[in-house]
């Protein structure tokens, strides 16, 4: 699909999956970031809620608004042209019922001009995602670590690493592709558990933190680059060190200043030789 020049659309995501192609997702909170990203060729960008302790400087995703998801949504959705664009629907946005579902979800198309948004859990949120997918709307699937229930499943934890849950979690993969999602993401789950999910799916599956068998996988932006405040979750892999380049920069940009090196000439605008002749007369 790198290779596809139109908008990549939901049918070309299981058309991947059954060719055995790898779908590449990564989040975008903003318009230079989701310009690059699309450029690179990365099929999926997710606005995710991740925003909140990446970008917003909250300790989790709990504090995210509807404002902010579609104001980044929207910068995100301005800047792409190829990759599929996700929102992610934040926390009380759609717990609360199916009618809250539809109208945010609906806010995510109409104001952000996403092409799907992503809701987390299993089960218990059936009826909004069919609610919403009613609506016209496409929806991702999100199960296993599940940060808006960060408090209930008792920190930031692995999921499914005992056979019992493990059945469930595959079971509510299967009641999420019956309620119509498109793709599932599967976070913090052993590799074996995400194989056997994989195996019985005919959407998609995309993995962070759930092995290589998934059809696809997603990394927080922030992790790759290096710029993540915490410390990595395991699965998370750091591809560039930015937060190096740019705290040279700005200390490279201070020294310049202390030391009157900028602004330079080449930095500065001149007046004309006439004119600067006739301000200084003017001033005296
Ligand atoms: N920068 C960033 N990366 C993410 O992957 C991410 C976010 N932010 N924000 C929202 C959630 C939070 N996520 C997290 C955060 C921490 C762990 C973590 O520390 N996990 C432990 C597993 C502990 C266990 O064994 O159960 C680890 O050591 O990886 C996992 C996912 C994933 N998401
Ligand atoms: C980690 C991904 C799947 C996410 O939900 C987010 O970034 O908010
Ligand atoms: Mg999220």
């Amino acid at each position: 699909m790198s290779s596809t020049l139109h908008k990549v659309t939901i049918q070309d995501l299981i058309r991947l999956k059954q060719k055995d192609e790898p779908i590449v997702m990564v989040t975008a909170y903003d318009y230079p970031t989701a310009l690059l990203a699309d450029r690179a060729g990365i099929d999926v960008i997710l606005v995710g809620d991740s925003i909140g302790n990446n970008v917003l400087g909250y300790e989790h995703t709990l504090q995210v608004s509807m404002d902010e998801m579609i104001s980044h949504s929207r910068a995100v959705s301005k800047a792409t042209e190829r990759a599929l664009i996700v929102g992610d629907m934040p926390y009380m946005s759609y717990q609360p019922s199916d009618r809250d579902a539809v109208l945010n979800a609906g806010a995510f198309m109409r104001d952000a001009e996403v092409d799907a948004v992503k809701l987390e859990g299993g089960t218990a949120v059936l009826s909004r995602i069919k609610a919403i997918i009613a609506a016209g709307i496409p929806v991702m699937g999100h199960i296993g670590l599940t940060p808006q229930s960060f408090s209930l499943l008792g920190g930031y934890r692995v999921q499914g690493r005992d056979s019992g849950s493990a059945l469930r979690l595959l079971n509510e993969a299967l009641a999420l592709q019956d309620a119509g999602i498109f793709a599932l993401v599967l976070e913090a789950v052993p590799a074996p558990v995400a194989k056997a999910i994989t195996e019985r799916l005919e959407i998609p599956t995309i993995g962070i933190g759930a092995g290589p068998y998934c059809d696809g996988q997603v990394l927080v932006f922030h992790d790759i680059f290096g710029l993540s405040q915490r410390s990595l979750p395991k699965f998370a892999k750091r591809y560039v060190d930015l937060s190096k380049h740019i705290l040279k920069g700005f200390c490279m940009y201070k020294e310049d200043v202390k030391s009157r090196k900028f602004p330079d000439e080449e930095h500065s605008y001149s007046l004309s030789p006439e004119e600067l002749n006739k301000f200084q007369q003017a001033l005296s």
